[in-house]
């Protein structure tokens, strides 16, 4: 079985709109919906792969993060750990830089089933603390 470390950022700007991308067509999960994020690497820290991980797909360095919340998902092909942080501050704008579509939700308007089946908890949370 197959186990990943994911770090994810939920970037949140002051009119509680999140920002979303969606999965390409080839990945696990294809054309859901997900907060920008990837694979921690050996030897990075959770908020080291965030960093990376949000210039290489968004384009923005996060100044202002917390950890919102960890989820444990085992899918049929593998298990992953999900680091969810909250993202309020950062330098530059996001984009869908690796060509992904992308889009800025309210938070109470996201809908779980749009996404992964591991982030239906961290989005019922989100949606509670608003
Ligand atoms: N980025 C992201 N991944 C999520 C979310 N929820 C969730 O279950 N996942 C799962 O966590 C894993 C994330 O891996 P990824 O495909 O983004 O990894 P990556 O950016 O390093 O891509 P790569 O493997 O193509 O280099 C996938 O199995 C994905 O289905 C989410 O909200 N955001
Ligand atoms: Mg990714």
């Amino acid at each position: 079985m197959k186990r990943f470390e994911i770090a994810v950022g939920i970037i949140r700007n002051q009119n509680a709109e999140i920002f979303l991308a969606q999965r390409s067509a080839g990945s696990h999960m294809a054309n859901m919906w997900e907060f920008p994020g990837g694979k921690i690497e050996q030897g990075e820290t959770p908020e080291q792969a965030l960093e990376r991980e949000l210039m290489e797909e968004v384009g923005i360095t996060p100044t202002g993060f917390s950890l919102f919340e960890k989820q444990e998902h085992q899918f049929p092909d593998r298990h992953v750990s999900l680091w969810f942080f909250l993202v309020e501050q950062w330098d530059g704008e996001p984009w869908g830089k690796e060509g992904q579509p992308s889009r800025w939700v309210a938070q109470q308007a996201l809908e779980p089933e749009q996404f992964p089946p591991a982030n239906a908890p961290v989005i019922a949370k989100l949606q509670q603390t608003a």
